[in-house]
């Protein structure tokens, strides 16, 4: 349990939970992640097992059992050979046929919330994992529309994960640092940056830079290829070193952690970010929220107001050119407007009454063992 939690009991049962989104690029290790965390929380005393919603179509397998997984709604193998009317395929590599589905699978979104909500009560954390192309999520309207969702009715926040081994270049660090910072103002949610496989290189060079622009701008200058051939600095040195201020800003922003999914180091740390960041989202997410819902409302309002004035002013003008017709004018019936409404036929489906769920696999034990992590899916 985290210290925070532990030191509320009473209202604890009455907090909201913590919607964890983690993102990250491929291979930064999104799902030993998870895994991990899902561990960590099952460990504490007592048990404080998450709710789990796996939004990866393409994952082939997970070492943790999700209560919702989009797998089960939609088969991305099928979207992807699925015909269009005049019987040509649509021709979807293996990106389009994700998003597709994950399309797909955000028209029923207000199902999973319903679900969700129904376990609001017992849970204390929900967690989301993204597919590994990153992109798909980030800048999809359909990842949009899952996090606006679930952070409208959640204390949110996001955690983006980084390959720390991959990460020691200054170009790859600050590359993933303006990846990072694209997606923090894209969303406008706490978050928290977290740097995995500390066991396999600690994170301190990154703090250092984060910390200190000048030890950043020195680890830039004695980079290979930073000066050209007449010992002037390149152009992309010039640029990163600008670029590098611009981050300097962002690093104010949000919280960094090392952990290592692998051995567990970093996770309580983990958590305690994750509890400060609901003073965030509480103090500006909601209230920025709220601005935009009424900023959204009213011009909607505006919006019926002005077409129904225009639609009054045709009508009036039209019925005195044509007082005859006038006569038969009528609506759509309810039954023609019940037919437009019809969605797509496929459902969403909770695992959590399953006997596997939130079960999960030790994933280093595992690994070593060269076990197989194929879940049976029940039919
Ligand atoms: N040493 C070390 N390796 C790790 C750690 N976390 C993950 N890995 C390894 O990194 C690789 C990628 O991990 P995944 O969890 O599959 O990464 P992912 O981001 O979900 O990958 P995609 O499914 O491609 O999106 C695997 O080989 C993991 O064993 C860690 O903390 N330490």
């Amino acid at each position: 349990m985290s210290a925070s939690s532990s030191s509320q009991p009473d209202t604890k049962s009455k907090r909201k939970p913590h919607v964890i989104i983690t993102i990250g690029m491929a291979g930064a290790g999104k799902s030993t992640f998870v895994q991990r965390i899902n561990s960590y929380l099952h460990s504490q005393n007592p048990p404080q097992p998450p709710y789990i919603l796996n939004l990866d179509p393409a994952v082939a397998h997970l070492p943790f059992e999700a209560n919702i997984d989009i797998r089960d709604t939609v088969n991305y193998k099928e979207v992807m050979k699925q015909m269009d009317h005049s019987d040509k395929r649509y021709n979807l590599g293996p990106n389009g046929g994700i998003l597709t589905a994950l399309n797909l699978f955000t028209t029923k979104f207000d199902q999973v919330l319903d679900l969700v909500e129904k376990r609001a009560e017992t849970v204390d954390y929900i967690i989301l994992d993204t597919p590994g192309q990153i992109e798909i999520f980030t800048w999809s309207a359909s990842g949009a529309i899952i996090t606006d969702a679930v952070a409208s009715s959640f204390p949110t926040v996001v955690a983006y994960i980084i390959d720390t081994p991959r990460t020691t270049a200054p170009a790859t660090f600050m590359s993933n640092m303006l990846y990072a910072c694209s997606i923090m103002y894209k969303t406008k949610l706490p978050f928290i940056l977290v740097f995995n496989k500390t066991d396999a290189q600690p994170h301190n060079f990154a703090l250092e830079w984060m910390q200190d622009f000048e030890a950043f701008q020195l680890a830039l200058a004695s980079h290979s290829g930073s000066r050209d051939s007449e010992g002037e600095p390149t152009y992309m040195n010039s640029l990163m070193n600008s670029m590098s201020l611009v981050l300097d800003e962002f690093y104010k922003h949000l919280k960094a952690v090392g952990v290592s999914s692998m051995t567990g180091n970093g996770i309580k740390e983990f958590f305690e970010a994750v509890e400060e960041s609901r003073e965030t989202y509480i103090s500006e997410y909601l209230p920025e929220l709220e601005r935009a819902r009424a900023a959204r409302d009213q011009s909607l309002q505006d919006a019926k107001e002005d077409s129904m004035n225009r639609l009054m002013k045709d009508l009036a003008v039209d019925r005195a050119r044509n007082p005859d017709t006038a006569k038969e004018d009528r609506w759509a019936s309810d039954e023609e407007d019940e037919d437009a409404d019809e969605g797509l036929d496929i459902d969403i489906i909770d695992r959590s009454e399953d006997l596997r769920a939130g079960q999960y696999i030790d994933v280093t034990r595992m690994r070593r063992d060269n076990d197989n992590i194929n879940w049976p899916r029940p039919g």
